[in-house]
């Protein structure tokens, strides 16, 4: 049997919604073996972010090396990264290993508001980690920031992936869970053409970390041999149903449900 293998690198949600944590569950539902390098600990629950720890650089390079040199990456995703010494490291790491399966989640903020992302590194985003992904998967705030562009309609979200596209790219996905409507939309650009996942909005407060299990999924099929479009298909029925089939864990922003889908009939 071939064991697919993908790594997280990322910052840790101590709530077990968001981060590491649901990158982890998410790997594991889909059939993937994960591994993780933690780029920063949280102190964190459905209430908010309570303390932010950052990793040294070293021990984020040592984690990567260690899963790289003897158990294989065949997708990797990152999310929270936090400074701009960690992107460069990262990138550099990502050159030095080969890894071409790269889905950047360029986790910026959480929920609450809490900056999981320090102002300066963005550029270090932009310029270093952007050129490297296979993949990038801004919610629309996320989008705005990387474009410099107001995202208010469907024409501003394609205006701004073709932006984002021309960093070095090769597909852009934009979440639509910051949208309004009764329907999610969410738009794929790889270069050529637009691509758009939709799904029904769900009225829940339950939403802390969607964007982590979206990209975590599609980091999953894509370890598994899947195209980037296909991944998204995947990672959008993923999320729908973790959200639809709601836990209701904590007095704030609760997780998702992870498992939903496998209990559907997914795999
Ligand atoms: N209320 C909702 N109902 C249905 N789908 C949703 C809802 N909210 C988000 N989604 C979907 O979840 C996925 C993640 O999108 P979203 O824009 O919420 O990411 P995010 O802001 O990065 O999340 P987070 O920061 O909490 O990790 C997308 O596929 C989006 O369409
Ligand atoms: C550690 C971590 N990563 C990402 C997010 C974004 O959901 C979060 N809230 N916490």
């Amino acid at each position: 049997m071939t064991i697919c293998k993908a790594l997280t690198i990322a910052g840790s949600d101590s709530g077990g919604g968001a981060g590491i944590q649901a990158d982890l569950k998410t790997f594991q539902e889909l059939g993937v073996f994960g591994t993780s390098a933690l780029t920063a600990v949280t102190a964190q629950n459905t209430l908010g972010v309570h303390g932010v720890y950052p990793m040294t650089v070293v021990a984020v390079e040592k984690q990567i090396d260690a899963v790289a040199s003897d158990i294989g990456v065949d997708s990797l995703k990152t999310g929270m990264l936090f400074s701009a010494d960690i992107i460069e490291a990262v990138a550099l790491k990502i050159k030095e290993h080969h890894f071409t399966n790269v889905i950047v989640d360029p986790v910026m903020i959480a929920k609450g508001g809490a900056p999981l992302l320090q102002e300066e590194a963005m550029e270090a985003l932009k310029t270093k980690l952007l050129p490297l992904a296979l993949v990038v998967t801004p919610n629309i705030p996320e989008a705005e920031a990387i474009s410099k562009r107001t995202i208010k309609s469907e024409e501003d979200k394609k205006e701004a992936a073709k932006v984002i596209a021309a960093l070095g790219v090769k597909n852009v996905l934009i979440k639509g869970g910051h949208d309004e409507g009764a329907v999610t939309y969410d738009l794929l650009y790889d270069g050529k053409e637009f691509h758009t996942f939709t799904g029904k909005r769900i009225d829940t407060k339950d939403t802390h970390g969607t964007g982590c299990t979206f990209s975590a999924a599609m980091t999953a099929e894509i370890a598994k041999g899947a195209s980037v479009r296909t991944a998204a298909e995947t990672a959008k029925q993923f999320i729908q149903a973790a959200i639809e089939d709601g836990i209701n864990i904590g007095s704030g922003h609760g997780p998702t449900n992870h498992w939903a889908y496998r209990q559907r009939g997914g795999c």
